[in-house]
């Protein structure tokens, strides 16, 4: 029989390095500079420090198994056997095969990747048909284990449940038409018995099965199987306690379910979901089970009120067998540690990175166990910081506030469009099927180089700057010759697509080493939305004109939308995301107008974001339709009729968003297809669009260069959904990841697809 509690803990930590060393040493071992050993070695280190700083924190119970060298939806599936046909027929070793379900090899693309739920972490998709064959196959959970336990550092393995893996998975190409995954679970909860009975019996106290898809929504035959999955595991004689974890929304009937289920405990989101502080209490089946309280967020930065945390704990006490506290979710989503940054200190004094929401977990169970006495001090420091953000002169802006509350309807609004769109074939005399590109060109390592010169001091403003115009000028040229007929400047000078925006806005801070992952080895730094915004002053009118003023054919202004710049931030929490939304608005479209006034004739204002925030249930989705849609009206509508307005969404999963796309209004959106071979067309004439559309005609996810006559294929196909006056011909997101050899084949042999499609037009 166990006994043990699991008191004060988080549900995960960041695995990339606090220097980001995963990274560095991911990459190295990627070019071949160094070998595997030397990347395990890193990897090991990694491990270590993190354990040795959640114990040394305080925490009562500490995760394990978080360490992952890509993602850890891959690791399962490798875990319990799921490794296509394809990858293992490629005869690598067991790490180069994971590598290549995660980055493809030049015979064979990767798995397809996609968002975690509605954050910037992208897992990959396993594929699972009836032919799977699920057999435990990998024992890294119980080799971390005991590599921990030779520490003398005891964890709770952490693994994604066997229903979450199959909800995000999807079927394999031998599966037919009414196969779900979901169907297999019966044979792959037999694969998570077999393990957890080896975690037993290395000694594993406590498991936690991470079960997030129940935050979203279900249908009953999912919480059947959620009910059943639960019975069989939890009535194994030989397992260690089982922890679930729901997080990331409210778990609504899966609750009661986990409720009733033979588990030994429940994590519960109670950032995102606070109401289910009233409706625990109220649960059968939690007397005999750990209630892990999620109260401290696991996804923003912003301290968390200690005194408001343990009034909502106060009111749980009794509703559980142990009432233990935890983080929301795991600690992945923030960056390491607050204490290094060179943040203004007011501010920095509001905020909790990983290292600072360990403490405040820690600080919250003494509390409990103790007294609010015990942690007195710690609850001062807390609640001085909380009152002075709340008061802070900083965050407000009575200007930025007066301007959002003069907004009227006919702010959002432009011309109809046929009136817009002849304006614009006048001033911009563009032939059928124009090409063109997302925006960014390859980020070269010396164009890193020269902002990391500019940061450390070795060279000044004029010189980086110079840099950047010799980098336009190059891709300006590149672009005459290759022909495109509309360009860009390709974004060297922006160290990221909604960081560079926040280093200009009012309202925003930035961190020097705040990095999160986003997938595989590519990270980002949020920016913090900590007040009011503004734009003080232009932000990329210099750069874009400079590049126009290289050239006669129209450069297309480059912009980031209000829902992405909210979406890639770690937003305020003080206010609703609407109020933020129409004042980072209001700031790009005093760029727009900015580009206008300065010649720019075609500006891009890119979601890709738009669907990412769409809420989990779909209750919320027509409130937050209508501010996304609005928002992103209010930043593009000042424009003239002959001004012609882009946007770009690149993640391919549209349905749910199809109707926001049209709303939004633009001339022309460019739009992930290749993979789906040109369907979204259809998608979009079956609501309606009657606009200029770019299918993206490659995918720029992968090295692979495409053929001409592939690219010509794909434009035949979207002819036969859409007329050749409103198809545009692009790639399908940005070009900022390959190298110039891959972009140059690629554009060549996209630009010879248009000319041998243009010239059977007539
Ligand atoms: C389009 N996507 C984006 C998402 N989120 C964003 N915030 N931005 C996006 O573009 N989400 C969805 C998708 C896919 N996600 C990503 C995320 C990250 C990358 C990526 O390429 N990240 C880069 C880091 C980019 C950056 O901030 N660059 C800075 C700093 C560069 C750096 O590390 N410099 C070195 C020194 C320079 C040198 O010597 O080379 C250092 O500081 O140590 C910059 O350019 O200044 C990454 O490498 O992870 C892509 C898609
Ligand atoms: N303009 C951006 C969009 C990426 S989603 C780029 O080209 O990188
Ligand atoms: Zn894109």
């Amino acid at each position: 029989m166990l006994t043990s509690t699991i008191g004060s803990t988080v549900l995960g930590y960041p695995r990339i390095g606090p220097n980001r060393e995963l990274k560095r040493a991911l990459e190295s071992y990627w070019s071949g500079s160094s070998d595997e050993a030397e990347l395990r070695d890193v990897a090991r280190q990694l491990r270590v420090g993190s354990w040795t700083v959640l114990r040394d924190s305080g925490l009562d119970s500490i995760p394990g198994n978080t360490f992952s060298y890509y993602d850890q939806v891959l690791d399962t599936a490798v875990t319990v056997g799921a490794v296509p046909q394809r990858y293992r027929e490629l005869g690598l070793d067991s790490l180069d095969t994971y590598f290549a379900m995660a980055r493809g090899v030049e015979s064979t693309p990767p798995l397809e990747m996609t968002k975690w739920f509605d954050t910037n972490y992208h897992y990959l998709v396993p594929e699972i048909g009836p032919d799977t064959t699920f057999v435990l196959s990998d024992r890294t959970p119980v080799d971390q284990f005991r590599e921990a336990a030779a520490l003398g550092i005891t964890t709770r393995p952490v693994l994604v449940g066997p229903l979450t893996f199959l909800l995000l998975s999807k079927s394999d190409g031998n599966a037919p038409e009414a196969f779900r995954p979901l169907d297999r679970i019966d044979d792959l909860v037999g694969v998570y018995a077999d393990l957890l009975a080896e975690l037993r019996r290395a000694g594993v106290e406590w498991v936690q099965l991470d079960e997030p898809a129940f935050a979203a929504d279900r249908t009953p035959a999912e919480l059947e199987a959620l009910r059943e999955a639960y019975r069989r595991l939890g009535s194994l004689t030989e397992r260690p306690k089982l922890l679930v974890a729901g997080y990331f929304g409210d778990l609504g009937d899966a609750l009661g379910v986990l409720a009733s289920s033979p588990i030994d405990g429940l994590a519960v989101d109670l950032v995102t979901d606070p109401a289910a502080a009233i409706s625990l209490p109220t649960q059968t089946g939690m007397q005999d089970k750990t209630l892990v309280a999620g109260l401290v967020d696991g996804r923003n930065i912003w301290r968390t009120d200690l005194d408001k945390a343990l009034t909502t704990a106060t009111t749980l006490l009794g509703s559980a067998g142990e009432l233990a506290v935890g983080t929301s979710c795991s600690l992945l989503h923030v960056p390491y540690d607050v204490e290094p940054e060179d943040i203004d200190p007011q501010i920095k004094s509001w905020l909790a990175f990983a290292a600072q929401k360990v403490h405040e977990v820690v600080t919250l169970g003494k509390a409990l166990r103790k007294g609010r006495g015990a942690v007195a001090t710690d609850l001062d420091v807390a609640r001085a910081a909380i009152t002075d953000r709340a008061s802070a002169d900083r965050a407000r802006d009575s200007h930025v506030r007066v301007r959002v509350e003069a907004l009227r309807p006919e702010d959002a609004r432009r011309a109809d469009y046929p009136v817009r769109r002849d304006a614009q074939a006048t001033t911009l005399g563009l032939p059928p099927l124009p090409t063109t590109t997302i925006g960014s060109f390859p980020q070269t390592t010396d164009v890193r180089k020269a902002r990391a010169q500019l940061r450390n001091g070795s060279i000044d403003e004029t010189i980086y700057r110079q840099r950047m115009r010799e980098e336009i000028e190059r891709v300006i040229r590149l672009q005459e010759d290759l022909g495109l007929d509309v360009l860009v400047h390709g974004e060297p000078e922006r160290n990221d697509m909604v960081q560079y925006f926040s280093e200009y806005l009012e309202g925003f801070t930035s961190t020097h080493n705040g990095w999160v992952q986003s997938y595989g080895s590519r990270c980002v730094r949020p920016p913090i939305l900590f007040g009011d915004v503004s734009r003080p002053r232009p932000m990329t009118v210099d750069w874009a004109t400079y590049a126009q003023s290289l050239t006669s054919q129209p450069v297309k202004g480059m912009l980031t939308g209000p829902v992405t710049i909210l979406a890639w931030s770690f937003v305020r929490d003080d206010q609703p995301l609407v109020d933020t939304a129409k004042q980072v608005a209001l700031a790009i479209r005093d760029e727009v107008h900015d580009l206008e006034t300065a010649g720019i004739r075609i500006v891009q204002v890119d979601e890709p974001a738009l669907r990412e925030l769409l809420p989990l249930r779909a209750v919320q989705h027509k409130e937050y339709l209508n501010w996304a849609v609005e928002s992103f009206r209010l930043a593009t509508s000042s424009a003239a009729d002959t001004t012609q307005i882009h946007t770009h969404l690149c993640y391919s999963e549209f349905g749910d968003v199809i109707d926001a796309i049209v709303a939004l209004d633009a001339d022309v959106t460019s739009i992930e297809a290749a993979r789906s071979r040109m369907e979204v067309l259809d998608d979009l004439n079956d609501v309606g669009y009657t606009k200029g559309v770019g299918p993206g005609v490659y995918d720029i996810h992968s090295p692979r260069v495409p053929q001409s006559a592939e690219i010509t294929h794909l434009l035949q196909a979207a002819l036969q959904a859409v007329p050749a006056e409103r198809l545009w011909v692009n790639p399908d997101c940005g070009l900022k990841t390959r190298s110039y050899a891959e972009v140059e084949q690629a554009l060549r042999n996209m630009i010879a697809a248009t000319a041998q499609t243009r010239a059977r037009l007539n």
